[in-house]
């Protein structure tokens, strides 16, 4: 879906364009690929604040019909952390008009977390610990 995305401070910015493999109904982006956006490029936010974190729950109101085939600005940030519980929220939007908006509770995982799935991770993620 061609998704780029670049850090502005506090906040992780990107374009993402959908095509027909996303398509739900006729012509406009299924709800899925959206919530999937969402979520998934929260991780990179991870990334700038240094936390290894995982979702437990995410929530999407959608706003309008997300079109395919349209650039969409996909937004996302740090509202809120109370320990281990991070509120994040990211949006996407088509020139200035939200399309769709989400807040995510992630928790902050152990980097053992990530082992469970039995992939070797790289080397520097033994030293994500101390962010916990
Ligand atoms: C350098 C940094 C790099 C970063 C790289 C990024 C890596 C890439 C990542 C990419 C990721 C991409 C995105 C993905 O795809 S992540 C993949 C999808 N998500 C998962 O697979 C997560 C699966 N779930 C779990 O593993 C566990 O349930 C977790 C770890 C989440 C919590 O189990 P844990 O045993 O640890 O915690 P706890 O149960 O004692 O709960 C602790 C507290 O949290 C509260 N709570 C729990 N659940 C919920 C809920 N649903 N709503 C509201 N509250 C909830 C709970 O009440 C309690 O509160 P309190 O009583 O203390 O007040």
């Amino acid at each position: 879906m061609g998704l780029r995305l670049h850090v502005d401070g506090d906040c992780v910015r990107g374009n993402v364009t959908f095509d027909d493999r996303h398509e739900g109904a006729p012509g406009i982006v299924h709800g899925g690929a959206i919530a999937t956006v969402l979520d998934d490029t929260l991780g990179l936010l991870l990334v700038v604040l240094g936390t290894p974190a995982v979702t437990a729950n995410l929530s999407v109101d959608y706003r309008a019909p997300a079109l395919l085939q349209t650039e969409m600005i996909v937004e996302r940030w740090l509202e809120q952390r109370v320990d281990r519980k991070l509120h994040l929220r990211a949006d996407l939007s088509i020139d200035g008009q939200p399309v769709a908006q989400a807040r995510a509770l992630f928790l902050a995982v152990e980097v053992a977390h990530f082992e469970k799935g039995g992939r070797t991770l790289l080397p520097n993620w033994a030293d994500w610990g101390p962010s916990l």
